[in-house]
């Protein structure tokens, strides 16, 4: 099992080494607009498993909004850092 920061770092550094096989590439490629919109999305499958799904269903839900954040964070070149500072 991984945790926030150990996800962050393997996006760094497939964003890096650009491993054909990798979704995050593609999303990376994809840009800034495809991945906001991944953002508003799995934003909006969190709150709908929250008022109607289970709780394994809602944790599914938040770890693809986590994971398209971090993405976001990738393409903007943030660290983890940049964010941290302001919890
Ligand atoms: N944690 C995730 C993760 N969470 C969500 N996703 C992506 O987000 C999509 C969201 O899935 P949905 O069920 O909402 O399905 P969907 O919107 O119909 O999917 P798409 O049509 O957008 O593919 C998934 O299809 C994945 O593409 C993830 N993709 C990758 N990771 C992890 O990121 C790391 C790098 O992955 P790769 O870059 O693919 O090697 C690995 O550790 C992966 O486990």
């Amino acid at each position: 099992m991984k945790n926030f920061e150990e996800l962050f770092s393997e996006l760094q550094r497939k964003a890096t080494e650009r491993p054909a096989d990798s979704g995050t590439v593609k999303e990376l490629d994809a840009g800034i607009h495809f991945i906001g919109k991944k953002v508003i999305e799995e934003a909006g499958e969190v709150w709908i498993a929250a008022e109607y799904q289970s709780d394994e269903e809602l944790s599914e839900e938040i770890s693809q909004l986590l994971y398209h954040l971090q993405v976001l964070m990738v393409a903007r070149g943030l660290s983890l850092q940049d964010i941290y500072r302001y919890l």
